[in-house]
């Protein structure tokens, strides 16, 4: 997961901080000391960092927060509040002006810039809108064919002219959605290795040719500080409205998010968060701040589960974990429902208190799942109602009859009963929200 070490660092830190009744003046001098090397490590833009460093230092040593009763929790609110700052603030919505709006998504090649184009076009659709994917991209064989897969998996329109020149597609494609009622306009443009004259002249010419309402730079946060340098560069030249990251769900140390906006002054707008073409997230500055000092998401957790999970049997769930009656059929079912909202480490890492890492063994991907369901399948009923009968020749049994082995069926049952647990202590964290709760199908707190 993107940030990890970084989280780590600054939960390590802060526990230091907490435990103390008083802060002093060296106390704070020592923290800001390490939360400068944790951000450096986490490849952070050393001057973004030093000027981070001197904005918390101060407000950390005033009075408020060496005077108050709980001055560990004040400068964790304090480097909060910063780190907000740093990646924006507030979040900012796209600017769909104009009939059709048009939207020039830029950037180097392998960016993420196609599978972005789907993406985006998949939200918008999504919003209501009548998005047309456009392929400008003419000097890569395969991009154009790329935006066609896309944008059938997404069921949005793609205008392609096959290898014309792309200021002379971009023209067409406004005309082309004048006509056919689409009202956003998503241009794929070329990408090169690097920056070159000729990719940002003809990326200009586009411009003025279509007077774009957004010019999206999308960069891949796995780069870190070339991220940043390559958005400097992009930005000079076209006056980008704003930016998208990609592949933030990978182990990037999460330099570029950091840095990109304090370097740049261009607002962070989406970021990547997978492959699939749902993996696009609005981009939240307070909501990443506070995933990264491991406060949770629970407002992105909200939206992921209204979109992905089925209240009516979310209602019957929660009865039966009401009344312990949680077996293993609830356990697959669980599975899949949780794995359409992305991947547990994702979803773990936006509930509060949770570390990702404790709950590794519940990691699946599509082909354990399939495995999983096996071994289920060949368990008796009453087996899968009560798996604590399942012992030695039960598991020798049941791996016979799921083609698996006796060491799949013990993880199974093992995992089984972490996510007893989990089910367990997030409906503790319901009871401690009772006045004024969130609701969320599935997960209530
Ligand atoms: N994990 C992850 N992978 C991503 C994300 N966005 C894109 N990718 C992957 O990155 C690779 C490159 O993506 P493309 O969309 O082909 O890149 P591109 O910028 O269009 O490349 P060119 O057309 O060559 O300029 C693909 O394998 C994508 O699946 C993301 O948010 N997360």
């Amino acid at each position: 997961m993107a940030f990890e070490a970084l989280s780590q660092k600054l939960d390590a830190i802060f526990k230091k901080l907490r435990g103390k009744g008083k802060l002093s003046e060296s106390d704070v001098k020592e923290a800001m000391r390490e939360i400068r090397l944790a951000l450096l490590e986490a490849d952070v833009n050393y001057k973004v960092v030093k000027d981070f460093i001197s904005k918390v230092t101060e407000r950390a040593i005033g009075h408020e927060v060496m005077e108050s009763l709980t001055p560990g929790q004040q400068v964790i609110k304090i480097v909060y509040d910063e780190l907000t700052n740093l990646m924006g603030s507030k979040e900012t919505k796209l600017n769909l002006k104009g009939n059709p709006a048009v939207i020039m998504l830029v950037g180097l090649q392998g960016s993420g810039k196609t599978t972005t184009a789907g993406k985006l076009g998949n939200y918008l659709s999504k919003m209501g809108r009548r998005p047309l994917l456009v392929a400008a991209d003419i000097y890569r064989p395969a991009a154009i064919k790329q935006l066609h897969v896309v944008g059938d998996k997404v069921k949005v329109p793609v205008f392609s002219m096959g290898e014309r020149k792309p200021v002379e597609i971009a023209r067409a494609s406004v005309e082309h959605a004048f006509r056919h009622g689409n009202d956003v306009i998503i241009l794929d443009t070329a990408g090169r290795l690097h920056i070159d004259e000729e990719l940002m002249e003809e990326l200009k010419e586009i411009k003025s040719a279509v007077d774009p309402c957004e010019i999206l730079l999308v960069v891949d946060s796995m780069t870190g500080q070339d991220a940043v340098n390559v958005a400097e560069s992009f930005h000079s030249k076209l006056e980008l409205t704003g930016l998208i990251l990609t592949k933030l769900d990978g182990d990037t140390r999460g330099g570029a998010a950091l840095s990109i906006k304090a370097v740049t002054g261009c607002p962070i707008k989406f970021v990547g968060m997978g492959e699939k073409l749902d993996d696009l997230e609005q981009f939240y500055p307070d909501r990443m701040a506070s995933r990264i000092l491991g406060m949770g998401d629970v407002l992105s957790l909200i939206e992921k589960a209204t979109q992905n999970i089925d209240i009516k049997k979310a209602k019957e769930l929660e009865e039966r974990i009401r009344k312990e009656q949680f077996d293993l059929n609830d356990f697959l079912d669980q599975l899949k429902q949780v794995r359409k909202m992305g991947s547990l480490d994702q979803i773990f890492s936006m509930i509060p208190g949770f570390s990702p890492q404790k709950m590794q063994g519940l990691d699946f991907n599509e082909k354990e799942l399939v495995k999983v369901e096996a071994i289920i399948n060949s368990m008796t009923k009453e087996e899968r109602r009560n798996p604590s009968i399942i012992n030695g020749s039960r598991r020798k049994r049941i791996a016979m009859g799921s083609g698996t082995t006796v060491q799949d069926v013990n993880k199974l049952l093992k995992q089984f009963e972490q996510m007893k647990k989990l089910m367990k202590q997030l409906s503790e964290m319901e009871k401690s929200h009772k006045k004024g709760r969130f609701r969320i199908p599935f997960f209530n707190f």
